[in-house]
């Protein structure tokens, strides 16, 4: 379930007074989403979004809303934030901080086609482009450090020849440099359950919360091994070459980056193998996450390690 914050329509009314979107007509509580409370809120000038956030503060959100409106105010599709008649983004409901954004057609695919991942990669290369000149910043929170760190604190409770493999795939990312590789702002979580799929097109890339600035092509990484993998973790070439040409089209991969895409495919899964390891093993009190498969990932880097064709 996903509304943990309970809003009502007696709630609801005198906040919306503060925007200029009209008045209500239908409030929804939205199933999906394990983070935060979300609400359809239909209102006499069309259908909204409302977030209440329940972990990020208000002070952690300006980095997220503001690219999100950067990126809407450059054609790409993702959920454009509403300001209030203060014009600020980011507005209080029932203690929470709250977001309203605009409502995204579409709905998330299990199964891509080639073609939808074609188009996936195109939009996350445009993404790319024009997150170029947004002016705000934040280092990676879950870079090597963390992904190391939270290996450290779940090595004992893994199989230990599992747990050899993961400290042998990050010392190989310790020795790797990939600073010279094309920086920018990446999304760093765009899994099918992060994108709308309008048929062929796409809807809109929702859940910025992990946006962060890092190596473009890292993001590339992490798209690919959910859009294109198969259920027994290894990646559909068919798919994975339609969503790399879809890229591509926009912003071509330089020499150094192609050199660097079977290690930053290793990469990415690490990320999300420790990730889950942790979720898995370590719960936070009181979290309202619901574990992942962690064995997914682990399945998702051997076959990567095993790989000799990267479809570039
Ligand atoms: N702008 C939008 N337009 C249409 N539907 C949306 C929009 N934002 C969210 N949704 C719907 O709400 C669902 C939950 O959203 P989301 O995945 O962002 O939840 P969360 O709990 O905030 O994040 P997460 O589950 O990644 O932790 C989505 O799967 C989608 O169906
Ligand atoms: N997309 C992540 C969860 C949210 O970060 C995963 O599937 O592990």
């Amino acid at each position: 379930m996903s509304v943990f914050t309970t809003v009502t329509a007696d709630d609801l009314q005198p906040f919306l007074k503060r925007y200029a979107i009209g008045t209500l007509v239908d409030l929804k509580g939205i199933a999906a989403g394990v983070t935060n409370t979300n609400y359809f809120v239909t209102t006499t000038h069309g259908r909204y979004v409302l977030t209440l956030f329940e972990t990020l503060r208000a002070s952690e959100l300006p980095y997220y809303v503001n690219l999100m409106a950067h990126l809407a105010q450059h054609g790409i599709a993702v959920a454009a934030p509403i300001a209030n008649l203060d014009d600020a983004y980011i507005d209080t409901l029932n203690s929470r901080p709250t977001l309203l954004v605009t409502c995204v057609p579409g709905q998330v695919i299990d199964a891509p086609t080639p073609g939808q991942c074609a188009q996936v990669g195109e939009m996350l290369a445009q993404m790319h482009r024009s997150a170029a000149h947004y002016h705000g910043h934040m280092d990676n929170p879950r870079g090597l450090g963390w992904w190391r760190d939270t290996a450290e604190s779940v090595y004992a409770l893994m199989p230990p020849a599992e747990a050899d493999f993961l400290r042998r795939e990050l010392a190989l990312q310790a020795e790797a440099d990939f600073s010279t590789l094309p920086h920018g702002v990446v999304h760093a979580d765009l899994f099918r359950d992060n994108v709308l799929m309008d048929g062929e097109q796409v809807g809109g890339f929702i859940d910025f919360y992990y946006a962060c600035n890092d190596v473009l092509l890292y993001d590339v990484a992490i798209t690919l091994n959910d859009w294109c993998v198969t259920a027994d973790g290894d990646i559909d070439a068919e798919r994975a070459r339609a969503l790399l040409k879809g890229y591509q089209g926009v912003r071509p991969l330089s020499d150094a980056e192609v050199a660097a895409w079977p290690l930053m495919l290793r990469g990415a899964a690490i990320r999300f193998w420790t990730s889950r390891l942790l979720d898995f093993h370590k719960p936070a009190a009181g979290e309202m996450t619901f574990a992942k498969d962690p064995g997914h990932f682990h399945r998702v880097l051997s076959r990567h390690v095993a790989r000799r064709d990267f479809w570039v």
